[in-house]
């Protein structure tokens, strides 16, 4: 698991160290991925040259000492002040005494900032406030040709939510010092940060709320059938899905169910014959389940699915149409629930069973406060879809799926993630555990789909670039998911991160 702290956690763990050179520790971290970098860009550090941009706090010294180190392997590096009386003073002596540069004057800093090879964000980490401020917001808007490494955090993110209140810079890699924050792993900050690189330095931070799965998580999770299975063991999920006007959506839920790990799947929706056409395997008649899976495609059907699915004394997965539906119905349709329940909404829906208090891209801008409001709410698991989805216990827990792509927005791509997680459950897995391994594996099985079933390219860490990608249709997605199971399992005994650059 990534951990991902707050401000508070991390400054109260940097207070139980205090006296020691956590700053050396982070500098030093820092000054050598920007040394790597620029090798492989340039080829060498010597003649490089190196913007960095400082605020006033620590986080322009942690700038400044590494572009003091740079500068002394050879590259030519200047500094623009953002806050000149208030620059670090041991930082600024540092660049100093190599002959490195230093400006207060930003037209000569945004000048410096669209030729330098590289950038150092300084301007502010965990200590910032709100937006950039003006002195700075400039910088989040240049153009530039070379590489920007946020130090810490790009600037303008919100280090405990992902939130972006206003300006922000973007950068090409994060350098985070002693753990993960969580608006590093939770967009929109997330995709200001890019690929991030943890640097250790000793702090020893309590277990976080917020957490990222890793390969081996996922592997020490799937449910792995022995010699006593049989289908009722591994468990039987009834999919509640598709309609005459929508029989793709059942189709693609049994096509996630299917691969879920369950024994056996029950389809109970109208579009049976071409289910069973397509899915053989799949049960028709009604019967025992361990889940139920209510709501994608379901139409006209929705009320009296939902009606079905929420009076089992078995764990219910609530999707699409089903989330309308709960939506009209307010919280109070769970309340005599004695199973877990499972929410899976996208933005949009999560507005709707919000109430409609807040509109699809205010959720989608606070992903973070929304998807625990909503578990709060409704007192169920809610996995909140999209760029980097969230999932949320009522208690306030979080997991972040680390696996996501792009070209998972396709339609259908829901329907099996519905039917996914659903399996899981049947499985016997807790919500909390089946909704973030189903997302975590439904990422994967779009990237290796994306990718031709090749294991996609690995950038520095937690993230792939899509070169050599190609988009993909939701069925595909369904298809690769073994794959994406193997490559987890795979994992398993020391071989994780094994192909597709996602262990930790
Ligand atoms: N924790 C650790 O273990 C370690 C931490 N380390 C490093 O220290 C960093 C934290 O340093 P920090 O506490 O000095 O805060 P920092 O982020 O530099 O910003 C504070 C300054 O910014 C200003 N400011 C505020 N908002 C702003 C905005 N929106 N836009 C512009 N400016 C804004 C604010 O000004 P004020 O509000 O006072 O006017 C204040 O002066 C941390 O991220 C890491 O890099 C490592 O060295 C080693 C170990
Ligand atoms: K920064």
């Amino acid at each position: 698991m990534r951990h991902a702290h707050t401000v508070e956690e991390v400054r109260a763990a940097e207070a139980a160290l205090a006296g020691q050179p956590l700053m050396d520790r982070a500098v030093a971290g820092l000054a050598a991925t920007c040394a790597r970098l620029l090798r492989e860009r340039r080829g060498r550090v010597y003649g490089s040259r190196v913007l960095v941009l400082a605020g006033s706090g620590d986080n322009g010294g942690d700038a400044l000492f590494a572009g003091a180190a740079l500068a002394r392997r050879g590259a030519a590096v200047s500094a623009v002040l953002l806050s000149p009386e208030r620059a670090h003073p041991g930082g600024l002596a540092a660049l100093r005494a190599t002959g490195g540069q230093v400006t207060v004057d930003q037209n000569v800093g945004l000048a410096d900032f669209s030729r330098a090879d590289l950038i150092l964000d300084g301007i502010v980490g965990i200590g910032g406030r709100g937006g950039l401020r003006p002195a700075a917001a400039p910088y989040a808007s240049a153009a530039r040709r070379g590489l920007l490494v946020a130090v810490d955090l790009p600037s303008g993110v919100d280090a405990d939510t992902g939130e972006v209140p206003g300006a922000a810079l973007r950068a090409d890699l994060t350098v985070t010092f002693g753990t993960y924050k969580p608006g590093l792993l939770i967009d929109p900050g997330a995709g200001h940060a890019g690929p991030v690189q943890l640097v250790p330095i000793g702090l020893r931070p309590p277990t976080a709320a917020v957490q990222a799965p890793q390969h081996a998580d996922l592997a020490a999770l799937l449910p792995r059938p022995d010699r006593e299975s049989d289908k009722y063991r591994r468990g039987v999920v009834g999919v509640l899905a598709g309609s005459e006007r929508y029989p793709g959506a059942a189709l693609l839920a049994v096509a996630g169910a299917l691969h879920g790990g369950a024994g056996a799947v029950r389809y109970l929706g109208r579009p049976a014959e071409e289910v069973v056409r397509r899915h053989p395997e799949v049960l028709l008649t009604s019967g025992r389940v361990q889940s139920w899976v209510v709501g994608p495609g379901s139409g006209e059907d929705t009320p009296d699915a939902l009606e079905i699915a929420l009076a089992a004394e078995v764990p219910v997965l609530v999707d699409a149409d089903g989330l309308t539906e709960l939506a009209r119905r307010g919280p109070g349709a769970l309340a005599g629930r004695t199973a877990p329940t499972l929410l899976t909404p996208h933005a949009g829906e999560a507005a709707r069973l919000l109430g409609g208090e807040v509109t699809a891209d205010q959720v989608a801008a606070a992903r973070l406060r929304y998807a625990r409001e909503l578990a709060a709410r409704y007192g169920a698991v809610v996995l909140l879809k999209g760029s980097s989805t969230v999932v949320a216990r009522p208690d306030g827990a979080v997991r972040v799926n680390p696996t996501g792509t792009g070209w998972l927005a396709t339609a259908g791509s829901g329907d099996v993630l519905a039917g996914l997680a659903g399996a899981l459950l049947a499985a016997g897995l807790p919500p909390f555990d089946a909704a973030p391994a189903a997302a975590y594996l439904h990422g994967l099985a779009g990237r290796l789909a994306a990718a031709g079933n090749r294991a996609p390219g690995s950038g520095v860490i937690g993230t792939v670039s899509d070169r050599g990608e190609a988009p993909i249709t939701a069925q595909e997605v369904a298809a690769a998911l073994p794959a994406a199971w193997r490559d987890v399992t795979a994992s398993q005994g020391g071989h994780q991160q094994a192909s597709t650059g996602l262990g930790d």
